[in-house]
């Protein structure tokens, strides 16, 4: 089937322990193989102090009635140019709501290893629960434990990687999952307006056969955040991401004028990122930001991004009217963008790159 063929890059060896295993083990210090250069940093300490940037906060309710030249419009403009990301409030699903998700979160990640490698992915799969892929030699591997579900379209779900336990935890993410599509159909919508564009010229490259995805991610407690990071450097081969951050402890960090910040919590927002696909798109005008995850000494980390990804056979390019003799077009026309991101990745290169004229 050519449409699983992104989700299978060359694992060369399966990692027996997990992170949360290897931190239970040995509380004092990290595995080589988590260990980065000094000079990885551009000579910076990975637990330093960061600057905090300063995330735009937009409101769906406004931006979806928002019309040519409204302040929220312009707001998310100008976000997506510069940082690219925003804060998503008023998005119409509750702080309760949220609460439960993460609770069924953390419970699945506190039970027993055996309980929760009954959902193990297997070797070279991303669908399911393990760690870091080692896909080179010297690839030095991530401080973070997975749960990775593709969420739709309903029939390429894989239910055996959906966790039984706590028992309501399939039900709360199904719910989630139908939640989503009115908020991507807001956004997307109001980026294209916001550029002065008719606002269906994102979504009809985004398709109607687009997938979600969701990947928990689980940071145990680090007891080197000065040599280890949770996630490296990296931007996200989406269309757009949906990220529910933890509600107490930071960790993320975007890139922007080389230096990098830290981005804050507001808890119930769902912080939004570009990812590559509308930088294509937006030719370049909107930035898909390079991001990492620093580590914590005292506490762990959970937090649930949704992959908003086009159908693998929809063609994705630079928007027409974005072209003209000052801005010339930036990026070539791609399909299967992710299976090109893997390659990429896997190179240790810049995905978009691969698509750059
Ligand atoms: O956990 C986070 O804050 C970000 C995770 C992330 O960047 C990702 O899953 O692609
Ligand atoms: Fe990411």
């Amino acid at each position: 089937m050519a449409e699983a063929e992104p989700l299978r890059p060359i694992e060369l060896q399966p990692q027996p322990k997990t992170v949360q295993e290897l931190a239970a083990i040995d509380g004092k210090n990290v595995p080589e193989r988590y260990i980065r250069k000094a000079d990885d940093n551009g000579g910076e300490a990975l637990d330093a102090p960061f600057p905090v940037l300063d995330v735009p906060t937009v409101d769906l309710q406004l931006l979806a009635s928002s019309s040519s030249g409204g302040e929220e419009l312009k707001k998310l403009r100008s976000a997506l140019s510069s940082c690219g990301c925003f804060q998503a409030i008023n998005h119409g699903i509750t702080s309760a709501f949220l609460d439960t998700l993460q609770e069924v979160a953390r419970q699945f990640f506190a039970l027993p290893s055996e309980e929760k490698k009954k959902y193990s992915r297997e070797i070279g799969s991303i669908e399911g629960y393990g760690n870091d892929m080692i896909l080179s030699e010297n690839q030095i591997l991530d401080w973070t434990d997975r749960l990775y579900l593709v969420l739709s379209p309903e029939d390429k779900r894989t239910l055996k990687f959906w966790p039984e336990n706590p028992e309501s935890f399939r039900r709360i993410l199904h719910e989630y999952s139908m939640k989503l599509p009115v908020i991507v159909e807001v956004i997307l919508k109001a980026m294209a307006r916001s550029l002065d564009l008719e606002e269906n010229q994102f979504l009809q490259q985004y398709g109607g056969q687009a997938s979600m995805h969701a990947r928990f991610n689980f940071y145990p407690i680090c007891p080197r955040p000065d040599l280890a990071l949770g996630v490296k450097p990296h931007a996200d081969g989406s269309a757009i991401t949906l990220l529910l951050q933890d509600k107490e402890v930071e960790g993320l960090q975007v890139l922007k004028d080389d230096q990098w910040f830290s981005v804050p919590i507001i808890p119930q927002a769902l912080l939004i990122n570009v990812g590559d696909q509308v930088e294509i798109m937006s030719n370049g005008i909107f930035k898909s930001p390079m991001h990492r995850v620093v580590t914590n000494s005292e506490k762990e980390r959970i937090t649930l991004a949704v992959f908003c990804v086009p159908h693998p056979d929809q063609e994705i390019q630079p928007v027409e009217e974005l072209i003209n003799e000052t801005n010339p077009r930036l990026y070539k026309k791609v399909k299967d963008y992710v299976s090109l991101f893997f390659q990429y990745y896997q190179q240790g290169r810049k995905p978009i790159e691969a698509a750059l004229l």
